[in-house]
């Protein structure tokens, strides 16, 4: 019999969508085992809300996994430090987002769970109340040591990684050097190969500016960094390395259905197309950490949040995709 994986959900912040999608998941059949990382208290309660069912077991690493049971989660608990109101965000709780967060690091890296998937959190409230956070692939980027870690959502028929994460607009030029640009497609490709079982991965790589800078005349990014980045590269990796090409012209079923993966100069170069193509549908998973991590495609939800409104259609793509990774994982 094959043994259940365990997969740790993170609920994020807690007045937002997170908890409401967590319990939500939990009515659904799954043959891995699903342990909640969040405050129990705030589970049952949302349970209660949304009038359905919730039984919560505190997890022990040294049991054996157990496949999900509908209507249950184990639990590995944290409190919360004020009590929630659904929608309002108090940074009085930024400090137990997050601990979940730190607490779901140590249980993956020390291998007491297969991977993570994280639920949404505000990444606003968090630094308000001055802890300094830009994201989850950051935050775990920096726990687990790595140099460099890349960000990756994906929905059926598009793939788009990012170059930069969580960079104001006015940093992205500076960021984008030789080295950042070489590690980033390493890993990529690395991650493509072993991910996806992808042999010789074929990844377009967009211009920053427009018109990939018209030969330098809209800039020299592409001229200077990208162009004999990719050409020195390509001599040296076992992967087709498309591009520059003009990111307007990118997401066309032309270059789409050719590539395996699009890597985009910054956040809102990629992930609005990938968003309007699969919003809902769409998992986000970082590569280039020593375990598996997963989210879910969407935010905190303020403006539903409490109301029973959330779709957990980006949840249940993300559980199955980590699923697929583990087992990826297993057979490698
Ligand atoms: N993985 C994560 O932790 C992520 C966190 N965020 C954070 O979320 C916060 C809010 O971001 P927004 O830009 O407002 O994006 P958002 O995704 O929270 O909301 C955008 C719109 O989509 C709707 N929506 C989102 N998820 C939904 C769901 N599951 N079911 C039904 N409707 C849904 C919302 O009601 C809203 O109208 C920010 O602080 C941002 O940093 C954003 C993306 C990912
Ligand atoms: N737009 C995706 C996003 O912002 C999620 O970031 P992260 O928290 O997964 O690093």
């Amino acid at each position: 019999m094959i043994q259940p994986a365990r997969i740790l959900i993170t609920a994020g912040e807690p007045a937002g969508i997170g908890p409401e999608i967590i319990v939500k998941l939990a009515q659904e059949p799954c043959s891995d085992q699903l342990i909640a990382c969040a405050s129990p208290t705030l589970l049952k309660d949302t349970a209660q809300q949304l009038h359905l069912p919730l039984e919560l077991s505190v997890f022990n690493t040294n049991e054996e996994a157990l496949a999900h049971r509908i209507g249950h989660l184990w639990i590995v608990p944290v409190e919360l430090e004020s009590p929630v109101i659904a929608g309002k965000l108090n940074q009085t709780n930024a400090a137990y987002v997050i601990k979940t967060l730190d607490t779901a690091h140590q249980l993956a890296i020390n291998g007491a769970v297969n991977a993570i998937l994280t639920g949404p959190v505000h990444k606003g409230i968090i630094n308000q109340s001055g802890l300094a956070f830009t994201g989850h692939t950051e935050f775990f980027a920096d726990k687990s040591n790595a140099h460099k870690v890349v960000m990756m959502l994906a929905t059926e028929g598009l793939r788009v990684a990012l170059a930069t994460t969580h960079l104001p607009l006015k940093e992205v030029s500076g960021a984008v050097t030789p080295q950042l640009l070489q590690e980033v497609i390493e890993i990529l490709i690395h991650e493509l190969q072993s991910k996806f079982s992808l042999k010789r991965p074929k990844v377009l790589v967009c211009g920053l500016n427009p018109h990939a800078g018209e030969d330098g005349h809209l800039g020299r990014e592409e001229v200077d960094t990208i162009i004999p980045t990719l050409e020195k590269m390509r001599t040296q990796f076992d992967a087709e390395l498309i591009g520059p090409i003009p990111a307007d012209t990118a997401f066309q079923p032309k270059w789409l259905t050719q590539v395996d993966t699009v890597l985009a100069m910054y956040h809102d170069q990629g992930l609005p197309t990938l968003k309007y193509k699969g919003f809902g549908k769409a998992i986000n998973l970082t590569l280039g950490l020593p375990y598996i991590r997963t989210s879910v495609d969407h935010g905190t939800g303020l403006d539903i949040a409490g109301q029973g409104l959330a779709d957990i259609g980006s949840m249940h793509y993300a559980l199955q995709f980590t699923q697929q990774l583990i087992n990826n994982r297993k057979s490698n």
